[in-house]
């Protein structure tokens, strides 16, 4: 049997991404030692006016470095033998930023959403109505400008997804919103999906309240059971989360603040809730729609190539700016853990030490931006010294 004609050719923009080449890029095959001659894989990420080409998402590669000429350096390359920091030159440059003062934060312009009814905003530990919408309304378009120098300014709206759930992302948000208070930031942080509240555990906003305190934390709906938000909906017969209530609520808090920081349920496929056509809506969905930029919170370990290599491949493809922290760096790192961390380098805007979340607020607040580059308010700039110092 034939198969459908839609199949026989790919969508045009995977045609267009390198995924989907047959060869490899050849900046692919890179050889290890260009890394360490280039300041780009070392030098911490810069505030700067680039915008990645929509026509030529960057696939696995890190974000071109105005320094450099070439292109990136994916993830799935034939990788150097692991290096021990005092023979790893990627980890042993700092960028020479540390003198740099933080830059002064720019509101990021925020477009009001086209749809002409008034956004309504669920109240923080409620769950929302589902937005009277009709099915025959087309969902709004996904904002076609994106900032200024994206992907390299953290200010507005940030999303926070993981590779997986309980990698860091609460930990890591909250140490993102602490960064950015202490540069002088307005910081919301909003969880759209909490699931899990019959656990006992502290809710996500409870942590970040208790670890960072910033000027607003809200939960838009909470579920019983310890699901993706769309399945606790489901099985608690309660209203799923609707897609544009959160954008709505979102862009509230933008309205408000110099950064929104958005943590997501588990990792960046997870059900979150239903749009008004009634199908399935994603954190992904939620990036595109707002145009926002993009955390992913990578394991330190064992098994975090692969996890973080497919996390970013779908930002990729989808156009979203993304940057890597490592959830829990531990005291005392392996052999895996330096050979991922070297890997990691170009993509890392961050890196919090196990233990973190166990931190009296006071010192966690002291030392998150050191846990962070610039570009996130912090001051981190050489990753063997903090890694060192971190073990
Ligand atoms: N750096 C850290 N220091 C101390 N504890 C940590 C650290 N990172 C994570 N944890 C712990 O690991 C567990 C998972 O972390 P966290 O709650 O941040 O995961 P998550 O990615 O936000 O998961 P979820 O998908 O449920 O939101 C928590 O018990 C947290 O206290
Ligand atoms: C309850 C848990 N801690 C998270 N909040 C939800 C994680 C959903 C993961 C769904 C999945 O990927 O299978
Ligand atoms: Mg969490």
């Amino acid at each position: 049997m034939e198969p459908p004609t839609h199949r026989a050719e790919p969508p045009a923009h995977r045609v267009e991404s390198p995924a989907y080449r047959a060869e490899p890029p050849a900046h692919r095959v890179e050889p290890p030692a260009h890394r360490a001659e280039s300041p780009g894989w070392s030098a911490p990420l810069q505030r700067g006016s680039r915008r990645l080409p929509p026509e030529e998402p960057p696939g696995l590669t890190p974000p071109p470095h105005p320094e450099r000429s070439g292109g990136g350096h994916g993830l799935p390359v034939a990788t150097p033998p692991p290096r021990r920091p005092e023979s790893d030159p990627l980890l042993a440059h700092g960028g020479g930023h540390a003198t740099e003062p933080v830059p002064v934060p720019q509101p990021v312009e925020s477009p009001a959403p086209e749809e002409p009814e008034e956004p309504r905003e669920p109240e923080a530990g409620t769950t929302p109505e589902p937005t009277p919408r009709t099915t025959s309304e087309p969902d709004p378009a996904p904002r076609e400008k994106r900032a200024p120098g994206h992907p390299d300014e953290w200010l507005g709206i940030v999303l926070v997804t993981g590779t997986d759930t309980e990698v860091g992302k609460t930990i890591t948000t909250a140490a993102m919103a602490s960064a950015a208070q202490d540069a002088g930031l307005r910081v919301a942080v909003i969880k759209p999906g909490q699931t899990g509240i019959n656990t006992g555990e502290p809710t996500d906003a409870e942590v970040v309240t208790r670890l960072a305190g910033p000027e607003t934390v809200r939960t838009l709906a909470e579920y019983p059971e310890p699901l993706s938000p769309l399945a606790a909906a489901r099985v608690a017969g309660m209203p799923a989360l609707d897609l544009f209530d959160v954008v709505d609520a979102i862009r509230a808090e933008a309205e408000k603040h110099d950064l929104v920081l958005v943590e997501g349920a588990g990792g960046l496929l997870v059900p979150m809730g239903l749009r008004p056509s009634g199908e399935p809506w994603t954190f992904a969905d939620l990036a595109t729609t707002l145009g926002a930029n993009m955390i992913v919170v990578a394991r330190a370990g064992l098994g975090t190539l692969n996890h973080t290599a497919l996390t970013l491949e779908a930002l990729n493809r989808r156009g979203v700016p993304a940057r890597v922290i490592l959830g829990a760096w531990p005291g005392e790192p392996e052999l895996v853990h330096w050979a991922n961390l070297s890997e990691l380098v170009p993509h890392l805007v961050g890196a919090l030490p196990q233990g973190a979340g166990s931190m009296d607020p006071g010192v966690f607040r002291r030392s998150a931006p050191g846990w962070l580059t610039p570009a996130l308010h912090g001051v981190l700039d050489n990753w063997r010294v903090w890694a060192e110092e971190a073990g």
